[in-house]
């Protein structure tokens, strides 16, 4: 059976099936063209993404299983009620916020959440220092979270003090309002894998409620050039062959030292962003303001020690 998504003259999105018989499953705010194929607007949203295809492919799913369920609902047939509460596994810089802005932006189009806005909290927002303030500051992020997604970075931090710590109380009340509240409120716990993996452990009841439990892995050196030269081409930048080589060669050296705290694609930016400016004094110290000099970043422009 085909699918499209399409968008109606309210802007409105709608999913066709093949028969052209429409299912309206949004609200007004609406994305660019999507008359390719079911999964062109998933493929456009994502496109900017290097990598991640794994990813990509459980986004397709569940967009797949939600319209097909439409169609199922449409002819009395049972449909299940999609939980799309998520764990996110990786290494710094690997893309694990930046993604996860993305989903609630694609829920929200797709209309499974009513506002789509994303909330990013820590420890220090959820957890309290005294009896009762942890649960009360637990209950007031997930309010206004609710309609979007809530992103916990380093989600293990909570169980940092055991048992009689209160982020034992926070974990318990996000538990309790993500079972109650699954219709329209997306909880990402994120971290680091070997952190989230034990966390988990000391958490048995926690993974069962993440259907989606997602790997980003580190990126390899032909990505991480990928994602630089995309990097800098969006910025209007391009990096002369020399840069390229040096930035490469650099980028082989970085990863096979397995550093832990390699920061990815994170690290790509912080190179890009520092060569421009090295870049900029270069070009008005020399006086050079003809386009290709304005466009070009050099070996020369490019720092590469450890302190970026
Ligand atoms: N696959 C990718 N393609 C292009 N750019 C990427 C990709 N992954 C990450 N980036 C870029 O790298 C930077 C860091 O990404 P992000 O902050 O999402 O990583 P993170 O996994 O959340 O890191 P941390 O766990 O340290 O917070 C961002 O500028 C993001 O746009």
């Amino acid at each position: 059976m085909e699918t499209q998504m399409v968008r109606n003259k309210n802007g409105q999105i709608n999913i066709v099936f093949h028969d052209k018989k429409a299912v309206q499953i949004d609200r007004n705010k609406q994305p660019n063209q999507m008359d390719n194929g079911p999964f062109s607007h998933i493929d456009q949203e994502f496109s900017s993404f290097i990598g991640l295809e794994r990813l990509k492919k459980t986004i397709k799913e569940i967009y797949a299983t939600i319209a097909i369920n439409e169609k199922r609902r449409e002819i009395g047939l049972a449909c299940t009620k999609q939980v799309l509460h998520m764990l996110f596994k990786g290494n710094p810089g690997t893309g694990k916020t930046t993604v996860a802005r993305k989903l609630a932006k694609l829920y929200f189009e797709m209309g499974l959440l009513s506002k789509g806005h994303f909330i990013e909290a820590e420890r220090a927002d959820l957890v309290g220092e005294y009896i009762g303030q942890t649960a009360q500051k637990t209950r007031s992020i997930i309010q206004k979270a609710m309609g979007g997604m809530l992103f916990i970075d380093e989600a293990y931090s909570l169980a940092r003090g055991g048992e009689k710590d209160f982020g034992k109380e926070a974990i318990d009340t996000l538990v309790k309002h993500m079972e109650d509240n699954h219709n329209d409120l997306v909880l990402i716990l994120a971290g680091y894998p070997h952190e989230m993996e034990r966390f988990l452990l000391l958490n048995p009841g926690l993974k069962s409620r993440f259907p989606f439990i997602l790997d980003f892995q580190d990126y390899d050196v032909e990505q991480l050039m990928d994602i630089a030269k995309q990097m800098v081409s969006i910025r209007e930048y391009r990096l002369s062959q020399e840069a390229e080589w040096k930035l490469q060669e650099h980028l082989y050296r970085k990863t096979r030292e397995g550093e832990r705290n390699f920061a990815n694609a994170r690290y790509v930016r912080n190179v890009i962003e520092h060569s421009i400016r090295r870049h900029a004094v270069r070009v008005l110290c020399g006086k050079q303001y003809a386009t290709d000099d304005l466009i070009r970043l050099t070996g020369s422009d490019l720092q590469l020690n450890d302190e970026i």
